[in-house]
């Protein structure tokens, strides 16, 4: 299996306080690969560095050691143009769609808009087909087009950010807590629907999250993050019914349905 995105060591220690300088290493020395078409899931409790981690990911943050290859290139060592591609083909979904939309653009406009800022597609009416399939493939109605984020409801806001996501031919889909505000029933359908459009289109999944009982149920491969380090890797089988780590074995005591192995 072909690896999208490498993290090779990577670090990213922060120097902060008022009265007394502290050093966190928010992310230590962490390793992973994401494989073509699978999903990667990453968890850990507030604070172990998910977000800084995604931050590097996306370079909006520069890790203070280690590398981060994207198809066997330093993302680091990225020109402009380089740059500008990776942003599409790397697209992140966050857990609030209303702040990944702009209140002022009706939807429609917005999503012709990221398309010409990437140059995707030939002329308008181009355009409108490729958004007319994308939302077909989100399972959303050509109506809601004519609206402003405001009118519509937070799981189809989600599905409109995948939408749109998916208008610039992403090859990773980063998604941090994308169900987290989302009602029990529409978290199961966005949740179906990524597997889905997994299956339909080969991306490939970084997930990120606090909830491992979510991660057993979408990873191929799953991550445990404990302060700032990788403390467990492994198949979503071992991790879910042998995990090794005792913070691992914490994680999933802490959902009842788990009766595997000893308590920790
Ligand atoms: N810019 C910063 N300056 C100083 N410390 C930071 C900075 N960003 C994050 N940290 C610290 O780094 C550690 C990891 O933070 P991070 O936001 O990555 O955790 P997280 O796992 O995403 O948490 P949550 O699930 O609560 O969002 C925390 O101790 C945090 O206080």
């Amino acid at each position: 299996m072909r690896n999208v995105l490498e993290l090779e060591k990577v670090s990213r220690v922060f120097s902060s306080g008022v009265f007394r300088t502290r050093t966190i290493r928010a992310v230590d020395e962490v390793s992973f690969a994401l494989e073509k078409g699978r999903t990667f899931g990453l968890v850990g409790n507030s604070g172990c560095g998910k977000t800084t981690l995604s931050r590097m990911i996306t370079r909006v943050l520069r890790p203070t050691s280690g590398r981060i290859c994207f198809e066997e290139r330093d993302v680091a060592a990225f020109d402009r143009r380089q740059r500008k591609t990776y942003h599409r083909r790397v697209q992140v979904i966050f857990q609030n769609p209303e702040g990944s939309l702009d209140p002022s653009m009706r939807i429609m406009d917005s999503l012709l808009e990221v398309m010409a800022i990437h140059h995707l597609g030939a002329g308008k009416e181009d355009r409108m087909d490729k958004i007319q399939t994308a939302l077909r493939q989100v399972g959303l109605p050509d109506y809601l087009l004519s609206r402003y984020p405001h009118q519509i409801s937070g799981g189809e806001g989600q599905r409109l950010v995948i939408c749109r996501a998916l208008l610039l031919e992403p090859e990773v889909l980063l998604l941090d807590e994308p169900t987290s505000m989302l009602d029990v029933s529409v978290q199961a359908s966005i949740m179906n629907l990524l597997r889905d459009l997994q299956q339909e289109l080969g991306l490939t999944y970084l997930y990120i999250t606090h909830d491992i009982e979510l991660l057993g149920w979408i990873s191929h491969t799953i991550g445990v993050m404990q302060r700032g380090r990788l403390v467990e890797v492994g198949s979503r089988e071992q991790v879910m019914e042998a995990p090794v780590h005792p913070y691992t074995k914490e994680l999933l005591y802490s959902y009842t349905h788990w009766e595997g192995g000893a308590q920790p």
